[in-house]
């Protein structure tokens, strides 16, 4: 009897345990996925620039450090009042000033309005060409409520839902947000390759 053909193996590169949870659980209700995922955390270097020019390059390095093929994410959380800013950038500010802090910089400005973005991004290998997938949901930036375990969850609050990410249970948070909405954009991608 023939042994099953095994599937191939895409890593991919976090050292965010939250993003690793909730893609495995988004992908847990994608058996047509066609690759067996696992993690590394390498320690890559994110440039300054646009989110699609930080995707491209933290991939790039990926790929090459890896020597093979790997997946990377990156999260923005821009606010209209700042023409995208914090952006790429979130991850420092959120370190820096906080929920309190992300919410008073909005202070003084009507528009308290923003939107998470989530660029996945695809590469083969060293020197491939890197390939990126955007997801987006809109939202307002309100003052923390709920589970605080995952970044600025807490002071997003989703249009037309009423909940912050972190008010809601994971598996609306996984039928809604930017991170599913950028993994089924690259789903859709790999499952149409042969
Ligand atoms: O190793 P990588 O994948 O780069 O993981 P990271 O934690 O450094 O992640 P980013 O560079 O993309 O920075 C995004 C920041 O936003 C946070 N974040 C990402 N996705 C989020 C989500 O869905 N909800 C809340 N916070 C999130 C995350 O914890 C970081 O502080
Ligand atoms: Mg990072």
């Amino acid at each position: 009897m023939s042994a099953p053909a095994q599937r191939a193996t895409l890593t991919f590169v976090t050292g965010n345990a939250n993003k690793l949870r909730e893609v495995k659980e988004i992908l847990a209700s994608s058996p047509d996925f066609p690759f067996d995922l696992t993690n590394q955390d390498l320690d890559l270097p994110e440039i300054q620039g646009t989110t699609q020019e930080v995707a491209r390059a933290k991939c790039s390095a990926a790929a090459a450090a890896l020597n093979g093929p790997c997946i990377t994410e990156d999260t923005a959380l821009c606010f209209a009042a700042l023409n995208g800013l914090p952006g790429p950038y979130i991850k420092d500010f959120m370190k820096g000033v906080g929920h309190a802090g992300l919410n008073s910089m909005l202070d003084g400005f009507s528009d308290r309005t923003a939107h998470a973005l989530c660029t996945f991004a695809y590469c083969r290998g060293p020197g491939q060409e890197v390939l990126l997938f955007e997801g987006s949901t809109e939202g307002t930036i309100v003052p923390a409520r709920g589970d605080k375990k995952f970044g600025w969850d807490p002071i997003l609050e989703v249009k037309g839902t009423g909940l912050t990410y972190a008010e809601m249970e994971s598996t609306q948070k996984n039928t809604l947000s930017h991170r599913y909405k950028a993994l089924s954009a690259l789903k859709e991608y790999l499952c149409s390759k042969p």
